[in-house]
């Protein structure tokens, strides 16, 4: 696959001819990271994005034959939604990865009753430290304006959630872009994971991506590739 350089780290483009084969892929090596990860230290955590891009890999993963008992899945960021919300990452996952042989699972959620989205996160914060870090898979997304998990250009606080030096896991995010508040995992907590995927599709986001990681102003993208002390792996399809 094409390895290309920027800056101090690096991107592995990983190109497939169609959608379901991205997924077949990408399914692929996320199972054999968790089995890996579950043969290491008798467990294995995975964090995925949501968005309308990951349903069919989230499906073709759910059906591979791994020790999903000995597996946590929670997200990389939520909107501050129930599950019965459309919205809600935790119902997409519930609905489309936590099924099938998945279903073994446990699933860590980043929503719950809170008096706001800073009480929430200061929770959870506290809450997730009981999990066995560093992650071994993230699997992240992008939108069009080069966030990903919920580093929205225009979010307050900006340096604070990509500050590779944070020891907080969960941080709130308020972003006009985002349209809601919103939870995220912090990038210090991402780049430490024993296996970073992107999963991009379409010929707009593979624009996005380029002009991402061209010179110029510093897309959030672009400070996970940076600060990742290994290659992401970019999985995109047309
Ligand atoms: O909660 C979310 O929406 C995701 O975590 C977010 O970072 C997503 O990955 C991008 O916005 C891409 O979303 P699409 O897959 O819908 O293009």
């Amino acid at each position: 696959m094409a390895r290309e350089q920027l800056n101090s780290a690096s991107y592995n483009w990983n190109a497939f001819p169609d959608r379901p084969q991205l997924a077949a892929a990408l399914a692929g090596r996320v199972a054999d990271r968790l089995t890996r990860a579950v043969a290491e230290r008798g467990t294995a955590v995975l964090a995925v994005s949501g968005g309308t891009t990951p349903a069919k890999f989230f499906a073709t993963l759910s059906a591979l034959p791994i020790a999903w008992d000995k597996v946590i899945v929670t997200l990389v960021d939520e909107r501050f939604v129930p599950a019965s919300s459309p919205r809600s990452n935790a119902g997409l996952v519930a609905a489309n990865l936590l099924q099938n042989a998945a279903k073994a699972a446990r699933f860590v959620p980043l929503y719950h009753e809170a008096s706001g989205i800073e009480d929430a996160a200061a929770s959870d914060d506290a809450a997730l430290r009981s999990l066995p870090w560093p992650l071994d898979v993230v699997v992240l997304g992008m939108g069009p304006d080069g966030h990903t998990a919920s580093f929205f250009p225009d979010a307050d606080d900006l340096a604070k959630l990509l500050d590779p030096a944070s020891d907080r896991i969960i941080l709130p995010v308020h972003a006009a872009s985002a349209g809601e508040p919103r939870l995220t995992l912090t990038l210090a907590r991402i780049i430490e994971a024993g296996f970073i995927a992107l999963h991009i599709e379409g010929e707009d986001k593979r624009t996005a991506f380029d002009g991402a990681v061209a010179p110029g102003p510093r897309k959030p993208i672009r400070a996970v590739l940076e600060a990742a002390p290994r290659p992401v792996e970019v999985f995109w399809a047309p």
